[in-house]
């Protein structure tokens, strides 16, 4: 889509290589040296225009964050965002959830947020859907013994086939909520999506789902 690839977008995002990592593949492994501190890494897949991420880190100073989202128009308001604030805790990344295991060791990571991702409606494009077994097995063999998965969506098919696909990979299914906002939870920090979806007046649906144990051999 020409309108997703502008190239101001590419070069602005090349301009701040402190926040937007160019060459995540040499992380691998050493997010924590990067960050300077030696803290939980939590991952948001999708991360969109970066509200819910730069909020969480400045509730969290005690998280290392990073947003990883596919296209450079839409990363570049989270970089505004990051820059606005000078956030030390979070970096970007402009990539694909495929390359995951390119990008983070065996159990390195701590916590993985899906926030609204696409949901794909379409059977063919089931593959595509961040809940597919394949995007799990990717985010079973970064996750920590004992990280998980937060998910929040207001499409209930989405959410459905999430449940589903997340149950039969081995996920544990920790807390599941078919209305967050009526669910006297204080603490959550909505997305744009959510602030966007929830006015128009769509119930949120949110879960946790606890890795599956790793297997001895
Ligand atoms: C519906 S938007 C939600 C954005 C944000 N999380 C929110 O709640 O406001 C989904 C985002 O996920 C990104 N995305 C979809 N598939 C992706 C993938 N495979 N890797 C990285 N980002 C992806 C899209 O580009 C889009 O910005």
């Amino acid at each position: 889509m020409r309108l997703r690839n502008k190239p101001w977008a590419k070069d602005k995002i090349a301009a701040y290589p402190q926040y937007v990592i160019p060459d995540p593949e040499t992380k691998r492994g050493r997010w924590r040296e990067l960050f300077g501190h030696d803290q939980p890494l939590h991952v948001e897949i999708g991360t969109g225009k970066g509200k819910f991420i730069t909020e969480m880190a400045k509730l969290h100073p005690d998280v290392n964050f990073i947003g990883i989202e596919l296209y450079p128009s839409v990363l570049v308001s989270a970089l505004d965002k990051l820059i606005e604030s000078g956030l030390a805790n979070v970096k970007l990344l402009n990539a694909n959830a495929k390359d995951l295991t390119a990008f983070f060791a065996d159990g390195e990571v701590s916590r993985i947020y899906l926030n609204f991702s696409d949901p794909w409606p379409k059977k063919r494009h089931e593959k595509r859907r961040l809940t597919y077994r394949d995007f799990l097995a990717l985010y079973d063999r970064i996750l920590a013994e004992d990280g998980d998965i937060h998910l929040k969506t207001d499409n209930q098919s989405f959410f459905e086939y999430s449940l589903v696909s997340l149950s039969q990979y081995g996920f544990v299914l920790a807390s599941v909520q078919l209305d967050l906002h009526q669910s006297g939870m204080t603490d959550n920090v909505m997305t744009e999506y959510e602030e966007k979806f929830s006015a128009k007046g769509n119930r949120i649906y949110r879960c946790e789902a606890v890795r599956p144990p790793r297997r001895s051999s």
